[in-house]
């Protein structure tokens, strides 16, 4: 089971390790923390929070990261420093799976989102990775809401968790090539027309070239901002992708879409709440799994 403040005896100083490394990941490249976010997801909803996504190609493993799924994640390399920091303080003892729970709460709360005080900890790491499931497990960019709704139900979370989970689309971007078939060769009439033209200035192609860094913010107003803008956007058809605008005119979702908008205070808690239950999806505990001593390779 996990609990919290799993290494108050065994390592103290765990969170405020990960906590103090966070932060200055992101005094130096800000956007760690928008990846720390996304991480708990891609993680998480693959099986188990067990940092079977930090694994990398090597020694019969093919990394997560290689998926479809994961394009545009960025800054793994930057795990390394903040498990080395734990290493040096207490070493084989605080898990990878731990750290990505750890650093995407902590990395909220840089990016001015909710501070999350109580998460569980105990989590051990995967000695694998799942790559053949990475594609039926993320949803795709232009999933309809029905099967975003299901694959979050499956794992525990709620309508409502749900759509404040989307709400970490208010930080971060998407790249051309997951917005083009919105705009080209016509332009999907639930999209804003002054927003198209917008996102037409960022993707003047439409056949971006996928290596090219070719992108557009999710949230131009506070791009670096946990809160509630999203929604505002959405609720405007400023939205990228095809699931805001679902999600802000489905009446599954849409009240909870209109109540977050006013109400930062009532995004804040039910994101809370979203990210504590993704961040205790199906751990492994006990002795299952292992203490990896390097994030990227099964020990
Ligand atoms: C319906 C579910 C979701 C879909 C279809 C989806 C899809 C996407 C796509 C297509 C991107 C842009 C990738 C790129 O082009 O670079 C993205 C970025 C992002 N997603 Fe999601 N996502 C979903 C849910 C979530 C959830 C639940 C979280 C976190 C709790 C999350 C966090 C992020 C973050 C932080 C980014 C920005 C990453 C960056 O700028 O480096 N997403 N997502
Ligand atoms: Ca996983
Ligand atoms: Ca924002």
């Amino acid at each position: 089971e996990l609990e919290m403040n799993y290494y108050r005896e065994s390592c103290p100083k765990a969170e405020e390790i990960i906590r103090q490394q966070v932060e200055t990941l992101y005094y130096k490249h800000g956007n760690t923390a928008v990846s720390w976010l996304r991480n708990l997801f891609h993680d998480c909803v693959v099986k188990s929070c067990d940092a079977s996504l930090l694994l990398e190609t090597a020694r019969g493993v093919e990394s997560e990261q290689k998926s479809k799924r994961s394009f545009g994640m960025r800054n793994f390399k930057y795990v390394k420093i903040i498990k080395d920091a734990l290493e040096k303080e207490c070493p084989s003892t605080v898990s990878c799976a731990d750290i990505v729970a750890l650093s995407a709460r902590d990395g909220i709360v840089m990016l001015k989102g909710p501070k999350i005080e109580m998460i569980k900890t105990g989590r051990r790491d995967s000695r694998g990775s799942y790559l053949g499931d990475v594609e039926t497990l993320i949803p795709n960019h232009n999933d309809s809401l029905s099967s975003v709704i299901s694959t979050f139900n499956s794992i525990g979370i709620d309508v409502e968790a749900t759509v404040a989970l989307l709400g970490a689309h208010s930080v971060g971007r998407v790249h051309c090539v997951n917005l083009v078939h919105r705009l080209y060769p016509t332009i999907d009439p639930t999209l804003d027309p002054s927003y198209a033209l917008y996102l037409k200035k960022r993707c003047p192609s439409p056949t971006p070239d996928p290596n090219a860094v070719l992108y557009s913010r999710n949230d131009r107003e506070t791009p670096m901002v946990v809160d509630n803008m999203y929604y505002k956007n959405i609720m405007a058809h400023k939205g990228l992708l095809v699931i805001d605008d679902e999600l802000a005119t489905d009446p599954r979702t849409a009240p909870f879409v209109a109540k977050m908008a006013t109400d930062n205070g009532y995004f804040q808690e039910q994101f809370s709440r979203g990210v504590r239950l993704l961040s205790e999806t199906n751990p492994l505990t006990g002795d299952q799994g292992e203490i990896r001593k390097d994030c990227r390779y099964v020990n």
